[in-house]
């Protein structure tokens, strides 16, 4: 094919290209497109969330049509949904989610690293707040128990660098035994204080691990915390799928759009002969998501490998971040940045009449 031809293939494919991510073509979303013609063809997208993912499944069958490699080079460059003024470098961070769960034990602060290192690999920045105060687990999780915070200025403090994730958690600043007995407005100072007073560089996504629940503290952490949006984590059992719910309630009630559902330990596939078995049930999380008004955003296995790797202190998606798991998270994160942006932002072709709300509420 020559180039105007191979040009023109380009720009249709990118333009008719239809997914969950991209209901109207990739290109309307775009604010720069170019070609460089040479051995290879690399174009050249600015995109409002991270996609690069799946935009190297596109080149790759772009390869295929045009029997010349291709590459897709993405930049971001994402905005801030949610206005929000907040004290000292708090202000570096574009938008926090918050991932959250109505009942313990359900995964979601392995959930939560996994998702913020899926984000990077798409080639955003990314950090993450701990502010489970009933078992602060992300400085295991991210191979820094026992590390302490120190400040360059005597006032900030300097996150943690957990393999690339700027990283503060109340594990880092107090004992375990005393952060599970705090109530209300000590935790939610505690927590003010570990948001406004760390030195957070340019982020285009701070992740919150809330504490599992749906009672006061949790309540006022979602109040008091300029969040643009949350992330429910449930797996399939009955039991987590009402606390999930609760969960949805609690967030409607503070006006924080609830992006969707996560389902964790959907199943467990036998390593041996590959069945695949609903441990806690089946497609739960779906019925859920749809009688709550939102919709599943992916699912996870029971996996022995995620376990293992969180408790290593290193997840899952950055030991083997070519394996189907790795694909998995990567394409939830995608999905939560974009929905993020499809749902809430309002240069999205799909603003909803919710981030108007949310404009008017500040
Ligand atoms: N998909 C998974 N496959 C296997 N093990 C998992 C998976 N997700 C989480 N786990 C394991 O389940 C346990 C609980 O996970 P985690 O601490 O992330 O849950 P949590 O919901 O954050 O808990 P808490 O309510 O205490 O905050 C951990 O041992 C973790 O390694």
């Amino acid at each position: 094919m020559d180039e105007p031809a191979s040009l023109h293939l380009i720009e249709e494919t990118l333009s008719q290209y239809q997914s969950e991510l991209f209901p109207q073509g990739v290109l309307n979303l775009s604010q720069n497109f170019s070609i460089d013609y040479g051995k290879e063809i690399t174009v050249h997208l600015v995109m409002p969330f991270p996609c690069q993912g799946e935009l190297d499944e596109l080149a790759v069958s772009l390869s295929k049509a045009l029997n010349k490699p291709v590459v897709i080079d993405v930049s971001l460059k994402i905005k801030q949904v949610r206005k929000f003024a907040l004290n000292g470098s708090a202000d570096n961070i574009a938008n926090i989610i918050a991932i959250a769960s109505g009942k313990g034990g359900v995964g979601k602060s392995t959930t939560t690293v996994n998702l913020a290192y899926a984000l990077m690999s798409e080639g955003a920045r990314v950090g993450i707040l701990d502010a489970d105060i009933y078992g602060p687990s992300i400085p295991t999780m991210l191979g820094l128990k026992n590390q302490k915070p120190t400040s360059k200025d005597g006032k900030l403090m300097t996150p943690l660098d957990g393999h690339g994730l700027a990283a503060m958690s109340i594990g880092f600043l107090v004992d375990e035994d005393d952060a599970t007995v705090w109530r209300g407005p000590m935790a939610s100072s505690a927590f003010n204080q570990l948001l406004n007073e760390t030195a957070w560089p340019e982020l285009d996504y701070l992740l919150i691990d809330m504490p599992p629940g749906t009672g006061d503290i949790q309540l006022t952490l979602a109040q008091k915390v300029p969040v643009a949006a949350s992330v429910i984590v449930t797996t399939p059992q009955d039991i987590a799928l009402i606390d999930a719910s609760k969960g949805v309630a609690m967030f409607d009630k503070v006006q924080v759009p609830v992006l969707g559902i996560v389902e964790n330990m959907s199943y467990h596939l036998c390593e041996n002969c590959g069945h695949q078995s609903h441990i806690f049930g089946e497609a739960g999380g779906e019925k859920m998501a749809s009688k709550n008004g939102t919709q599943l955003l992916g699912q996870l296995p029971l996996n022995i490998d995620i376990r293992r790797d969180a408790d290593m202190g290193s997840a899952n998606i950055k030991t083997n971040s070519t394996g189907e798991i790795a694909k998995q998270y990567r394409k939830i994160a995608r999905n939560i940045a974009g929905q993020l942006f499809l749902q809430c932002d309002n240069a999205s072709p799909l603003t909803p009449d919710v981030s108007i709300t949310l404009q008017k509420d500040q």
